[in-house]
């Protein structure tokens, strides 16, 4: 993982990955206002290695987890944001293989890709099992994840993975009995609420059959 450093806030000013909004409407004849971004819908793949009997996942530096560690008052627009006293590694998750909805591609072509760039793993995309959709925030975005469920083999290992062009992320292998207590654990699990999701599904659905 690289080591982050330079850390700045700058106002938004135009982005390709969200838009904000406000939304005006009436509701029960009273006039009220929200706030949200419109951002990408989503993939989300739960991957097993069957042969291994591990689960197949990811880490990476994620800024919005890390600006989330930062108390307000020091995480002001143009003030270098102190990486002694905030850590970037309080910035790093663990969570499912996943990747925005950006092409002209079915979902589960989308997440075959995701599984091949990020992971490493080739798969048929046929060998996808669909979990199904849901709202991935209802508080300040809309947008829909899908989750898949796919098994591999160390045969379908092609590459290392770790991403596309900037993308930075180390694939992390975690028995059963590991990512068990990575979810119950009493701190904060640094991981988004469709990991859990995710890792709950294939406890119920799928870790007693093996
Ligand atoms: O402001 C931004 C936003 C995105 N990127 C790039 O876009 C990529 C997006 O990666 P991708 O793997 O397609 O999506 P994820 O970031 O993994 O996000 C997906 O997976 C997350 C975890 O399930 C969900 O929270 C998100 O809603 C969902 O889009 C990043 O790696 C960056 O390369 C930027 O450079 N700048
Ligand atoms: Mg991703």
């Amino acid at each position: 993982m690289n080591k982050i450093t330079d850390v700045v806030m700058k106002p938004l000013e135009k982005s390709i990955y969200l838009k904000p909004y406000t939304m005006h409407f009436t509701q029960n004849g009273q006039k009220k206002t929200w706030d949200l971004l419109g951002i990408h819908d989503s993939v989300a793949i739960i991957i097993y290695n069957k042969l291994r009997k591990v689960l197949i996942l990811v880490k990476q530096f994620r800024p919005a987890v890390y600006l989330g560690t930062i108390d307000p008052q020091d995480r002001q627009i143009d003030h270098p944001i102190d990486t002694a006293k905030y850590p970037p590694e309080n910035g790093i998750t663990i969570e499912l293989c996943a990747g925005i909805v950006d092409k002209q591609l079915s979902l589960a072509e989308i997440a075959r890709e995701e599984i091949l760039e990020e992971c490493g793993y080739d798969v048929p995309v046929g060998s996808l099992e669909l979990i199904g959709s849901y709202r991935s925030g209802v508080g300040t975005s809309a947008s829909v994840q899908t989750a898949y469920y796919c098994e591999v083999t160390d045969a379908m290992k092609v590459t290392q993975g770790g991403g596309t062009d900037d993308e930075l992320i180390d694939v992390v292998e975690m028995t059963v009995a590991e990512v068990k207590d990575y979810v119950t654990q009493r701190d904060v699990v640094n991981s988004p609420p469709s990991f859990l999701f995710g890792i709950y599904w294939f406890l119920l659905n799928k870790s007693s059959k093996y």
